[in-house]
């Protein structure tokens, strides 16, 4: 099995426990990893029979964008939700950071791995 990843993609979106977090837009940095068979796309150099990287970008962005959330842990699972349903793949890996949300914290956030037969 192969992997397609896409590293530091921002995500612009209302976040957070707190009233004044739900009256922002703030960023996230997600790390993807797909599972893949990649060997189709490779023999044809066809980007049709790929998994296409630009459009998972697309897509996740949209996501984040649409409903505000209060955790991590919800819009992580959005996220990979609609990356096992929508694109050719059968296990998702995701790190989605929230930066400096902690005081003292370099960085803070969630990683989740979920998959499908
Ligand atoms: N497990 C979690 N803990 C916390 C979250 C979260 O999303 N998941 N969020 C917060 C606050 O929104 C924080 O990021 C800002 O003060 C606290 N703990």
């Amino acid at each position: 099995m192969d992997t397609i990843y896409l590293k530091g993609l921002t995500l612009k979106c209302t976040i957070g426990v707190w009233q004044w977090e739900q009256a922002i837009k703030q960023t996230l940095k997600l790390d993807i990893e797909l599972s893949t068979d990649a060997s189709k796309a490779a023999q044809d150099d066809d980007l049709e029979q790929a998994l296409d990287y630009q459009k998972v970008a697309e897509r996740m962005q949209m996501v984040a964008n649409e409903a505000p959330v209060k955790l991590l842990e919800t819009l992580a699972t959005r996220l990979a939700n609609v990356l096992l349903d929508e694109f050719e793949t059968t296990r998702v890996k995701l790190t989605l950071d929230k930066g400096q949300a902690v005081k003292g914290v370099k960085n803070v956030g969630i990683i989740i791995e979920r998959s499908r037969d």
